[in-house]
């Protein structure tokens, strides 16, 4: 049973959250020069006194996340959660990727105790920063009674792994549930649970063990108007494992690119459709090629990725 005094674990990976602002008024990010994840913590003058322990996995723009990143975190978080005396996790990250790393640390991990990511859309010295906003409230987060699973704490709002999506390149409140759903909201350092914290099975550590220069190769590509199969015949020519397919709509495809992706999976490739909307699933349908369900063309990849890692 988690106790309100177990100790919080914080674990920096970069993104705006840590990155300073040319200007004052520079509110978009800039990451070049990049704050420590103690100073995060010194900022928030709310969390003096908790019990928190704070350590640097990576120092990076979210942009730049990749899979030796993502081998290190879990590492990191599963050594972390074995800990008796810790309650729960929070990781700081950049918004871009944070979805990603979200769903790849739900599906490796599944962790019981809570793992909670958290970010800014603002600059740590920005005018206006809502980093330390969302830091505080993570940690509580991480602290409530019953949390669990990985989770993303944001202006305020708590979303599933799964569901979560950056929607918004500028605003503050950047991110959206699929549907709506939200896990909890965050009041005054008072967490309240609207939904359920995640669960799932865990792939186990082991499962991404593969050093990532030999993890299977899967690419992302877009339909369009006027979209043909070129890139698909220069992936396949280029050795790739697995193609996801963001179509239109619900998965559909241009007709030249649904024959390029074809042959492609002739060919040995894993082929998913998942759509480039930003919500709703991708039904499997009679004579067409396999679905991603709800989940987004990068999650999807997630998916395809680990599924290509055990065989
Ligand atoms: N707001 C942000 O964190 C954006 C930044 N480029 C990142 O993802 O690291």
């Amino acid at each position: 049973m988690q106790t309100l005094d177990r100790l919080t674990v914080i674990l920096g990976t970069g993104g705006t959250i840590a990155g300073t602002a040319r200007t004052a008024g520079d509110g978009v990010g800039y990451t070049a020069a990049q704050l420590r994840v103690d100073d995060l913590l010194a900022a928030v003058p709310g969390l003096a006194g908790q019990p928190l322990e704070a350590h640097q996995v990576a120092q990076l723009d979210s942009k730049d996340m990749d899979g030796a990143t993502w081998q290190r975190l879990a590492q990191a978080v599963d050594e972390h959660l074995r800990r008796p005396e810790v309650g729960g996790i929070v990781i700081t990250h950049g918004t871009d990727t944070l979805e990603e790393t979200a769903y790849f640390l739900h599906r490796v991990l599944a962790p019981e105790k809570p793992v909670v990511l958290t970010a800014a859309m603002r600059p740590a010295t920005a005018l206006a920063a809502d980093g330390p906003q969302n830091l505080f409230d993570a940690v509580q987060v991480a602290r409530a009674p019953g949390a669990a699973g990985v989770v993303v704490a944001l202006a305020g709002r708590v979303h599933d792994a799964t569901q979560v999506r950056k929607v918004h390149s500028y605003r503050v409140d950047a991110f959206e549930s699929a549907d709506g759903a939200l896990v909890a909201r965050v009041e005054e350092g008072a967490v309240r649970l609207l939904g359920r914290w995640p669960a799932g099975d865990a792939l186990g550590l082991a499962h991404i063990a593969r050093p990532v220069a030999l993890w299977p190769r899967v690419d992302i590509v877009l339909n369009h108007a006027g979209a043909d199969g070129r890139i698909v015949r220069a992936l396949v020519a280029a050795g790739v494992d697995g193609i996801v397919a963001a179509g239109t709509g619900n998965g559909t495809l241009a007709a030249p690119l649904d024959a390029a992706l074809r042959e492609a999976e002739a060919a040995g490739a894993r082929v998913l459709r998942s759509t480039r909307c930003d919500a709703g699933p991708v039904m499997n349908l009679p004579g067409q090629l396999p679905a991603a369900g709800a989940l987004s063309p990068v999650k999807a990849r997630i998916e395809m990725l680990l599924a290509l890692l055990a065989s």
